[in-house]
């Protein structure tokens, strides 16, 4: 990996193409404009109306139902499908994304299939969350070994707006990744459905229970970001002898919330696997 570049910043893309338009696209999307990008910057290749519909009310964007000729223009593509039609996708978009670098975020496919699909080594895998929707996104990169330095930042300019990024240097543990942080927002709605059902059930309304589990887990997690002490730590603080707290551990450690939590989670890695093996190469 060469760092003998231009000494200038990254600009940005002249032109970024997407190829699937939902819900990550559309997350990828607002940084960019919210960067001071152009609409006529962006291509959108997405087949459902209701989507494209949903791209021009938003943000102003005309996607295209099929790959064309605007895509050419692109020196960014990201790839923004489902794992499942990936491989159709690119064979369909590939003669019209020779010289491009390539982004996906799509959980499982591996670097390799992407490369031979779309005959180019210049491949990184993306792997966000929805809260990127926010600002608050949570991504890992991974690049294969022929993308240089300088494309490696014009990844990380798209992927800032949607908040922290990390850097991985071996791809397996993308599928990890994927199981940790990329579904992660899911088990926290879980939780938070659950403790606001719990509330509402002990007489809380529906407003107030859903404000108090939400409270607490944005305070809590900002707590645990901020400190210094490990979360075994954190939650000792909360936990009195003999008090409400101990009451609540107990009774989840012996239904055992914690080790299903860590099964759970190894289930999602296993299925990014399969999704590699299934729908790659
Ligand atoms: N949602 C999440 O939390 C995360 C998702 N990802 C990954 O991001 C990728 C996209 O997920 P997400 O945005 O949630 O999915 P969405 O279903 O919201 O978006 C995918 C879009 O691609 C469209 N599409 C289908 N076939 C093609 C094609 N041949 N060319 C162009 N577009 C096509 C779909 O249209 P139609 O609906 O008509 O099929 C759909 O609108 C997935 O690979 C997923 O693994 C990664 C991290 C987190
Ligand atoms: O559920 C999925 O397969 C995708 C990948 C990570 C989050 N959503």
């Amino acid at each position: 990996m060469s760092d003998t570049a231009a000494p200038a910043p990254p600009t940005p893309a002249s032109t970024v193409a997407f190829i699937g338009g939902g819900n990550m696209a559309s997350a990828l999307i607002g940084g960019l404009l919210a960067q001071g990008m152009a609409p006529a910057q962006i291509e959108v290749v997405e087949p459902s109306e209701a989507a494209r519909s949903g791209l021009l009310a938003q943000f102003g964007i005309t996607a295209q139902a099929l790959p064309g000729p605007e895509l050419r223009a692109a020196d960014l593509v990201v790839w923004a499908v489902k794992p499942q039609v990936f491989r159709e996708a690119a064979l369909q978009a590939r003669p019209l994304t020779n010289g491009a670098l390539h982004l996906s975020v799509a959980a499982g496919i591996r670097s390799s299939s992407i490369a031979q699909w779309l005959g180019t080594e210049r491949v990184v895998r993306a792997m966000p969350n929805t809260p990127a929707l926010i600002g608050r996104g949570m991504s890992a990169l991974f690049a294969r070994k022929a993308v240089d330095a300088l494309e490696r930042k014009r990844v990380e300019q798209l992927m800032a707006p949607t908040g922290e990024t990390l850097w991985i240097h071996e791809e397996p543990l993308l599928d990890a990744v994927t199981a940790l942080s990329g579904s992660g927002p899911a088990y926290v709605f879980y939780f938070l459905e659950a403790m606001t059902r719990a509330g509402t059930s002990m007489g809380l309304s529906e407003t107030q229970a859903h404000r108090l589990a939400v409270g607490t887990f944005a305070g809590a997690a900002e707590l645990a970001r901020q400190s210094d002490d490990a979360p075994d730590v954190l939650r000792q603080r909360v936990t009195s002898k003999g008090g409400t707290t101990h009451a609540a551990i107990e009774s989840m450690e012996h239904a055992g919330v914690g080790d299903a939590l860590v099964h759970a989670i190894e289930a999602a890695q296993q299925r990014a696997r399969e999704l590699g093996d299934e729908f790659g190469t």
